[in-house]
This record gives C-alpha cells, sequence and structure tokens, in this order.
C-alpha cells in the first residue's frame, strides 16, 4: 500500500537590507513543541501568532543549515525511485531566488543538490545511475524552455497521457554526466530566466522556475530501473501592485504571477476541503505541481519571510498559506519499470502495475525544425564541453498513430484538449452521481429506520408513555439570521446513529465542496465577489453573537471566493488566534454609510485611503491609540461592512459609534474620517451618511481580486 507523507514546511526568515527597520516584529523561536515562527499582530503588537513548522531558520542561518538539515536527507528517496519537490514560496523580495539558487559566495539548494546528487552517483557506481536535466519557467502562464535559446523559443504544451500524468510536451532533458557539464547548462539557463527590477527588489523573477533532475538508477541484478525525480521550483513572488511601482508590462507579470499563486492558494483550501475536484487545471503553475500537492512526491515548502514591518501582512498570508499546506497528504509511489529506461517526462510517475507508457515520441515531434531542439553545442557553449545531445521529454501516447493524415501541432493540441476536456466532464458527471446515489441511499435507509423505529413505538408506547412523546427535532440552518441555505440530512435528525451521522456528514462535506469549488470555478470574478460578500456578512454576524468557530468557518468560506483579499486573512487569523485562546472577540463596528455630496470621491482618494494601515479589533487591546490608530483604522471594518443584499443578515450600526457597550472596543477612526472629511462630513454637529454606491466603489477597491485574464 502507497505510504503517505504531509507536505513538510521549514520557514526561513532572510536578513534586513538596504534601509529596513528592525522592529523584532518577526522571530524565529524553539519551544518544546519544536520550531515556531512567532509574529506580532501589525495592528496591535501585543498580540502574537505563533506558527509551528518542522523547521525554523531565522536571518543568521546559513544556506549549508537548511540543505543539510531539510534537502540532504530527502534525496536519498530520489535514489529510491521517488519524486521530490521543493519549492520557495513567500512575498517578493523575501530570499527565495537566493535559497534556491544562491551565490557564488554562497550556493543555494540547486547547486549544492545536484552536487550531492552527483557524489551518490560516484558512490553508486555498481547500480549505473544516469543523471538528465530540465529547466523551465512558467512566464505569464505560458511555459518556456530555459535549456534553449530565448528569441525564438516556443510556448509548450502542457498535457496528461492517459494515466493522468501531465508533462510539458518537448521539454529538453539534457544527460550531465559531471558537475562541471551542469554547471555550464545552469548558468547560461539561468541568464534566461525573465528577470526585472521593481521597487523590492533589483532582480526579481516575474517567472516561475523549475529545474527537473531526473535520476535513472539501473539495477542489474533484479533488471528494475527506478526512476527518481527532483523538482527544485523558485516561484515568484506574491507582489501589491500598490508598492512594487510597476509599470504596465511589469503590471501584467505581476497579475499573471498573483493568479497562479491565489490557484495555488485555491488548490490547497480546496485539498484540505476534501473536495472531489481540485482545481488544478486552472493555472499552469498548479497543473504542474499537481504532483507535489496531494499527488505522489515528497514535498518540501519552504517559506520565506521578509522581516521588516512593511512586509508583515505579506508574511502573515505566507505562514497561513503554509499552515494549510502541511496538512495536505501526498501518496508516496516508486517510479520503477522492469524493462530498459526510456525517456519520461517530469512530474510524472509510473504507478507499479501501470500500464507500459505509451508509443515513443512520433518523429515529428523530434525533427520539427521548430521546436527549438539544441544541438549538442547549446547552453554556452556547453556542447564544447561534451555533452550529450538532449532528448525530448514528453510523452505521446494520448495520438493514435495515424497513416496518411498530417495534423498541424495546432490541430493536434485542440484534439487532445477536447479529448481531455471530455473525459474530465466525465469523471465529473459520474462522481456528482454517485455521491448523489451515495446521499441519497443513507438518507432513504435512515427514513426507513425511523419509520420502522416510530411504527414501534407507536405500537409498544401506551398513550402516557415518553417514547410516544418522541419529536424529530430540526436542526436550525448553520447561519442563523441569513443562512447558507444547507440544511443537511444529518443535521434534521437527532436520531440518526453516530456512525451513520458520521458517514453522512463526510458524504454531506464531499458533496458540499465539490459543488461549491464547482459554482467558484464558473463564476465571474464579480459573482465571486459578491458571493465572498455574503459569507463575509453571515460570518459577521455569527461573530457578533460570539459563535466563532462558525463565523471561522463561513470567513473561510468567503476566504474561497475572495482568495486575494488580505483584510480578509486578517480577520481569519484573528479570529482563529480568539478560538484558539478561548478569547472573546468583538468585530469592529460598521461603518457609517454615506451620502451623496453631488461630487464623488475620487477614485485616488478612495485606493489612497486604503493604502493607510488599519488599527485592531481585538477585544484586549488597550485603548491608548497607537501612531497607526491616529492615521486611521478601518481594515475590520471594511471587511464586515460590505453592503449585501442578504436582509437577514442585514443590521443597523451606530455611526461611528466605535465602542461597544462593554467598552472594550478600541476607539477607532475609521480611515476616512481622517483623510481630510473624505468621506465623513460634519454638518449640524453629526457625522453625516454620504452615498452608498461610493462606498460600493471603494469595498470592491479593497477585496483586491486579482484580476482575471479572460483569454
Ligand atoms: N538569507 C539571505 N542572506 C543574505 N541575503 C539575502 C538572503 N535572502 C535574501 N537575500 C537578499 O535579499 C534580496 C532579495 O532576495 P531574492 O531575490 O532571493 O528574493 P525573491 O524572494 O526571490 O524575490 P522575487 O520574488 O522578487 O524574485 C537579494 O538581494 C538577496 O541577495
Amino acid at each position: 500500500m502507497a505510504r503517505t507523507q504531509q507536505v513538510k514546511i521549514a520557514a526561513r526568515i532572510r536578513p534586513l537590507i538596504g534601509t529596513e527597520a528592525d522592529d523584532e516584529g518577526v522571530r524565529c523561536v524553539r519551544d518544546e513543541g519544536g520550531h515556531v515562527i512567532c509574529v506580532n499582530n501589525p495592528r496591535d503588537p501585543s498580540q502574537v501568532f505563533r506558527f509551528p513548522f518542522t523547521s525554523c531558520y531565522d536571518k543568521d542561518s546559513t544556506q549549508d543549515e537548511i540543505f543539510a538539515n531539510d534537502v540532504e536527507p530527502m534525496l536519498d528517496s530520489v535514489y529510491e525511485g521517488m519524486t521530490v519537490t521543493i519549492f520557495a514560496y513567500g512575498v517578493t523580495s523575501s530570499g527565495k531566488t537566493h535559497t534556491m539558487q544562491g551565490t557564488k559566495a554562497e550556493p543555494g539548494i540547486i547547486p549544492r543538490t545536484v552536487q550531492s546528487l552527483f557524489n551518490r552517483k560516484r558512490a553508486d557506481l555498481p547500480r549505473n545511475a544516469s543523471l538528465e536535466v530540465s529547466y523551465m519557467e512558467i512566464y505569464k502562464d505560458e511555459v518556456y524552455d530555459l535549456m534553449v535559446n530565448r528569441d525564438n523559443a516556443p510556448k509548450l504544451p502542457v498535457r496528461e497521457n492517459e494515466h493522468g500524468q501531465v508533462f510539458v510536451a518537448n521539454l529538453t532533458a539534457i544527460p550531465v554526466d559531471t558537475l562541471e557539464e551542469f554547471d555550464s547548462l545552469y548558468t547560461g539557463a539561468m541568464k534566461r530566466r525573465s528577470v526585472a527590477s521593481t521597487n523590492f527588489n533589483r532582480a526579481s523573477s516575474r517567472s516561475h522556475a523549475i529545474l527537473t533532475m531526473i535520476v535513472k538508477v539501473q539495477d542489474p541484478t533484479s533488471n528494475r530501473t527506478l526512476m527518481g525525480k527532483l523538482n527544485l521550483v523558485d516561484l515568484a513572488g506574491s507582489e501589491n501592485n500598490k508598492h512594487t511601482g510597476n509599470d504596465a508590462s511589469r503590471m501584467a507579470e505581476s497579475s499573471a504571477i498573483n493568479k497562479s499563486l491565489s490557484v495555488l492558494g485555491q488548490v490547497v483550501h480546496a485539498l484540505n476541503q476534501g473536495a472531489s475536484r481540485i482545481p488544478y487545471r486552472n493555472s499552469k503553475l498548479t497543473r504542474l505541481l499537481q504532483d507535489a500537492l496531494g499527488g505522489s512526491s515528497i514535498g518540501l515548502l519552504i517559506c520565506n519571510i521578509a522581516p521588516a514591518a512593511k512586509f508583515r501582512q505579506d508574511t502573515l498570508n505566507t505562514l497561513n498559506f503554509a499552515v494549510r499546506t502541511k496538512n495536505i497528504e501526498n501518496k508516496l509511489v516508486v517510479n520503477e519499470r522492469a524493462e530498459p529506461p526510456r525517456r519520461q517526462a517530469p512530474f510524472t510517475s509510473l504507478q507499479p502495475g501501470a500500464p507500459k507508457p505509451g508509443p515513443a515520441p512520433r518523429q515529428s515531434l523530434i525533427h520539427n525544425p521548430n521546436s527549438r531542439v539544441p544541438r549538442p553545442s547549446i547552453g554556452n557553449g556547453a556542447g564544447g564541453s561534451g555533452i550529450r545531445p538532449p532528448s525530448i521529454i514528453g510523452s505521446s501516447s494520448l495520438i493514435p498513430p495515424k497513416v496518411g493524415i498530417t495534423l498541424t501541432e495546432q490541430e493536434i493540441d485542440e484534439r487532445i484538449a477536447k479529448a481531455v476536456e471530455a473525459e474530465v466532464a466525465r469523471r465529473l458527471e459520474s462522481e456528482r452521481l454517485k455521491l448523489q446515489a451515495e446521499a441519497q441511499a443513507a438518507a432513504e435507509a435512515e427514513a426507513e429506520r425511523i419509520r420502522i423505529q416510530e411504527a414501534k413505538m407507536v405500537e409498544d408506547s401506551s398513550p402516557t408513555s415518553d417514547s410516544a412523546n418522541v419529536q424529530y427535532d430540526i436542526a436550525p440552518s448553520c447561519a442563523e439570521g441569513g443562512g447558507t441555505g444547507f440544511d443537511s440530512i444529518s443535521q434534521r435528525s437527532d436520531h440518526f446513529d453516530d456512525e451513520l451521522r458520521q458517514r453522512l456528514q463526510v458524504v454531506e462535506h464531499k458533496l458540499e465542496s465539490n459543488n461549491e469549488m464547482r459554482i467558484l470555478q464558473e463564476m465571474s470574478p464579480v459573482s465571486r465577489k459578491k458571493q465572498g460578500r455574503a459569507y463575509v456578512a453571515l460570518a459577521r454576524a455569527q461573530s457578533e453573537k460570539n459563535n466563532l468557530q462558525l463565523a471561522l468557518e463561513l470567513y473561510r468560506k468567503a476566504e474561497a471566493y475572495v482568495p486575494d483579499n488580505i483584510k480578509l486573512k486578517e480577520r481569519i487569523i484573528e479570529i482563529e488566534w480568539a478560538v484558539k485562546n478561548n478569547k472573546p472577540f468583538q468585530p469592529s463596528p460598521k461603518r457609517a454609510k454615506k451620502k451623496q455630496h453631488g461630487s464623488k470621491k475620487s477614485k485616488k482618494s478612495s485606493s489612497s485611503s486604503s493604502k493607510v494601515p488599519s488599527t485592531s479589533n481585538a477585544t484586549n487591546i488597550p485603548t491608548a491609540s497607537t501612531s497607526q490608530d491616529t492615521i486611521g483604522g478601518g481594515t475590520n471594518s471594511n471587511v464586515d461592512s460590505l453592503d449585501l443584499n442578504f436582509s437577514s443578515s442585514k443590521r443597523s450600526f451606530s455611526q461611528g459609534g466605535p465602542a461597544d457597550d462593554n467598552g472594550t472596543m478600541t476607539p477607532r477612526k475609521h480611515k476616512r474620517s481622517k483623510l481630510s472629511d473624505v468621506g465623513h462630513r460634519q454638518n449640524g454637529g453629526g457625522i453625516e451618511e454620504v452615498e452608498e454606491d461610493d462606498e460600493e466603489m471603494e469595498v470592491l477597491e479593497e477585496l483586491q481580486m486579482a484580476p482575471v485574464k479572460h483569454r
């Protein structure tokens, strides 16, 4: 049976750079439970969030430490035929490239790993290991081969064969025999990666880069070939375009980066929800990382953290993502064949006993003059160093051999895409029907059981008997005063036995998550925002009743629809903290609605207001204002004050009344009240209401959905 293993998480804090000030708001500590990263709440430094991980590295840590502790122990598995994926994640300039690639003076994980693989190869001569390298980047959601000259490099298609294995067609894999050969190839490839200068990083990676080492180990005694793979992924960093100073072209890159990272977040969310449809296909990045997230790969996620205060919210988002990722379990598989090795794509895994791969790539793919197959001399003079010609990675097993019909690459792609879409739709539908049938059968069985029980009770009971007065309670809807509209079967009766109730809950949960994920995929960005707001309003209603667990669930649901809403993430972290520490939580008062004043507030002033730091709303906050407080608050009220068409969840809030009945709430100033009275105007001693659609505009800005590209 396949061994399962959770994705390992390491966190690394980089040193402060340039003029960054140290407020010691991010620390790496060790307690009896292990390593913990502690982060001060940016809006209330007295509140500390703790994130436990497998390993944490502070700003003084060395490249060697992280390699020796976390990476090297995984390399044995590659030689045992497994797939290992290591990826660096974090906001722009947090040190991902430094960790993965490093510098000449401080080489990072990639050079150290390759060196170690060669050392093992030498030490394992009897088993005749061979190494191949491929290197690609995903730039604006297109895959490019970094091993070939970029001038006329085509976009490479991502395909899936009939075994569900994802691969990049026509990607070159170059056999390497020595470290020098690798260095030569890698140096050339690195220069081809898309890099540009931004406000935060002089050499900011504008693409996700994936270096794959394929290790084939032939065991002459057993006549088996083990196919290990190591994927080293340097992700591009998430960026807040308000701060990066990006021009139009950088913005386009940035939106592609943010979108793919947002899909990565959705994939992790869906895996955690146990959804039966995981949105891997929504970006090339997640398609290619499929094996590492919920697949058959051993995974290590390195969270890179920039310690300066200006990155504090990004740090919390990164760590929050990491906490969710560590719950993902992969089913490890040894990739082996009982025949001489053939080329295999990165990110694919051959299941033991799986049918043999399809026919070898067609001649036209290998010799296509347009496919930029490097000659032995490619790679910055690598040919001169005796590097063998590369192989083309990719399986054409989906393509039936055709006699007498010539199809163009595009036609082949279209046919494959259609076939795959149809297959996916078919599988989804059959899964949906299966789940529906399971739920129905369970409900019918339960109804029958209750009917028999009732009949028996009627039979057995006297008119005064207690059992004759049994009532079947209908559990209240999940979110009172709004409700999600989902009264689960298992909630509807108290008379299910525990086992059946549990099974029903699992089935219902699957159905619900599956439906939600599917609905989410089909929604327009505007509808997603609306749905997100609806959940936020329900969540707020629950948090006001101190149903924090339920509020948390609803906020998390909202997050699936607006995964990039930073304020929402903050709210989730705060409530998680309150739930975990059994503390009360008091949401901030809703912001006063605004009344029209002839001219609308300019968009500029609206967006500048959203840059203003916000205050905390935790109940244990001292009432003295911090410097941030005096600038303005509103983050939380912004999250919660989304106007909804849910009459049941609409509530009236006292205008500008910041303190609650118990006086525990920090006096807060809505940010716009400080912005030269842009939003609130004094009128006869009171704050006037301003036009609502103006607020709606601000809310839309604040929801900050990553722009969705329509192709
Ligand atoms: N551990 C470290 N020690 C010393 N310098 C570091 C460390 N981590 C990062 N740096 C420096 O910080 C700067 C930003 O790092 P890097 O380019 O690796 O960030 P990144 O996360 O890859 O950014 P982007 O997403 O924009 O590509 C670089 O100048 C790098 O040399």
